[in-house]
């Protein structure tokens, strides 16, 4: 990797960084508890087990005077109090078009009310960035509380996904093989479902239909303690519903996919109301997805279920003979950035030959700025992403770029609303069906 400047922003006086440590727990869920109000005691929340990788979490401390102090021989005694932090998770094979590259999950992100908006963020993301490109990781990506948040930093909408509400007994075209699968339906536990669910998610990632094309976005959980977390079901997240459930459903006594899901009940005048939220549907192929959905859509004293995160293009977008009748809304998922722009660019595969010059706007990383040609042909390896003094095709700022790597949102989408500034607009097309994946991007969970 190219030696690369620093990042410049700085903590403003009167704040410091420091890496935490696990010893920090508690003074990480309190200023949690002020960035993200829930109304969970510290002490329910810290029974849960912390998913950080504790060497990526750094806080931001602020020394100042002690006001509830008394003073010491005339002096004022200083207090030191965690007041913003941010964490990266380390994603070694972050699932990108026709490939994997190291990525680098921004996550927990919190300043606490009292010293908002003083720049200490920016200085966190300079930092972020710094460390993560130190680190090998080309890629960074999130989840954005906010969707005003991230767009300033470079970070692009790479992936949408799609929330349903669908009545119970929705009806499904039919998929032929789905009623020969045998359903378990248990209590989520972490010793029996975790590394048998962690080994479906994968498979289910690599070949999407059948088509050997993988999920771009579909993302691992690949640290113990984020599969810890996962399949531990606190009780701070139940919100007045059931324990998380899974429905498994396998054939010829192979699994074959999974969905977890919580149930409510509200008694009313007329009888019970019920909802099913549904967790992350995972399943190696349609008739799978449909025997799960099967389960799903009939469970007794339910009248609706509402699939959280699922793909634009997932089976029962197709299969429901009402999609209309489902109210479906789009949500930004997952948010990407592109730190090391040739590195990421010759990281993931093309669905069309391509020979272009991007000229690439970055403020933040003036080493990506300028214009790089990227060559490759259709599906395959061999890509190159080198820079060049040529003629620019498009012109892009890092964030719209990064918005195109999964192959979600188009490049031809993004110069119609004047985002892709065109010179060529043979290029235009052709870019376009290239960094266009078959697949659309997702993640199945929230990090
Ligand atoms: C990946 C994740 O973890 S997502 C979770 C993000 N965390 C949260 O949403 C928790 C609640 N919010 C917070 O903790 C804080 O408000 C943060 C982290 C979002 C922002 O921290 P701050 O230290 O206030 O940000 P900072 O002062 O560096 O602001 C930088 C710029 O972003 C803008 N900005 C910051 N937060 C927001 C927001 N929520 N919406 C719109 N703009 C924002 C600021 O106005 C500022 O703009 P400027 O440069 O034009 O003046």
């Amino acid at each position: 990797m190219p030696e690369r400047p620093a990042p410049t922003a700085s903590l403003p006086p009167g704040y410091r960084f420091r890496d935490l440590g696990p010893a920090d727990q508690r003074d990480v869920l309190t200023l949690d508890g002020w960035a993200f109000p829930t109304g969970a005691s510290v002490e329910s929340l810290a029974e849960a087990p912390s998913p950080l990788s504790w060497d990526r979490a750094v806080g931001v401390f602020h020394d100042a005077d002690d006001p509830d102090a008394v003073p010491v021989d005339g002096a004022v005694p200083v207090r030191s109090d965690l007041v913003g932090m941010h964490a990266s998770y380390p994603f070694a094979r972050f699932p990108v078009p026709g490939g994997t590259t190291r990525a680098s999950g921004l996550t927990w992100v919190a300043v606490h009310p009292g010293h908002r908006r003083r720049g200490l963020l920016t200085a966190m993301i300079d930092a972020h960035v710094s460390r993560s490109l130190a680190r090998g990781e080309a890629v960074s990506v999130l989840f954005a509380a906010e969707a005003t948040i991230y767009g300033r930093f470079g970070y692009g909408v790479a992936a949408q996904d799609l929330r349903l509400t669908v009545p119970r007994r929705a009806a499904l075209r039919d998929v032929p093989g789905a009623a020969e699968h045998t359903v378990r339906i248990e209590t989520v536990d972490p010793d029996r479902h975790a590394a048998l669910c962690e080994d479906l998610h994968e498979r289910a990632g690599r070949d999407v239909g059948g088509s050997g094309l993988n999920r771009p976005g579909w993302v691992s959980r690949e640290t113990s303690e984020l599969r810890r977390y996962f399949w531990t079901d606190h009780e701070a997240t139940r919100e007045g519903r059931e324990p998380q459930r899974i429905v498994i459903v396998e054939r010829d006594g192979e699994p074959r996919g999974y969905t977890t899901f919580r149930r409510k009940l509200s008694w009313e005048t007329l009888g019970a109301r019920g909802w099913v939220s549904g967790g992350e549907v995972v399943a190696l192929d349609a008739a799978a997805a449909k025997a799960l959905y099967d389960v799903l859509l009939d469970l007794d004293l339910t009248d609706e279920v509402r699939p959280f995160m699922i793909a634009p293009d997932d089976p029962l977008v197709h299969l429901l003979a009402s999609y209309r009748g489902a109210a479906p809304t789009l949500y930004d998922n997952l948010w990407v950035r592109l730190l090391d722009v040739p590195v990421a660019l010759a990281a993931r595969r093309y669905a069309g030959e391509v020979d272009v010059v991007l000229e690439v706007r970055d403020a933040l990383l003036p080493a990506n700025a300028g214009r790089w040609r990227l060559r490759a042909s259709a599906f395959e390896d061999g890509v190159s992403a080198e820079r060049t003094t040529d003629a620019a095709d498009l012109s892009l700022d890092v964030r719209d770029l990064g918005s195109v790597y999964l192959g979600g949102p188009t490049l031809a989408a993004l110069a119609g609303a004047g985002l892709v500034e065109v010179h060529s607009s043979g290029a235009l097309a052709a870019a376009s069906a290239a960094f266009a994946w078959p697949v659309a991007p997702l993640s199945s969970w929230v990090f």
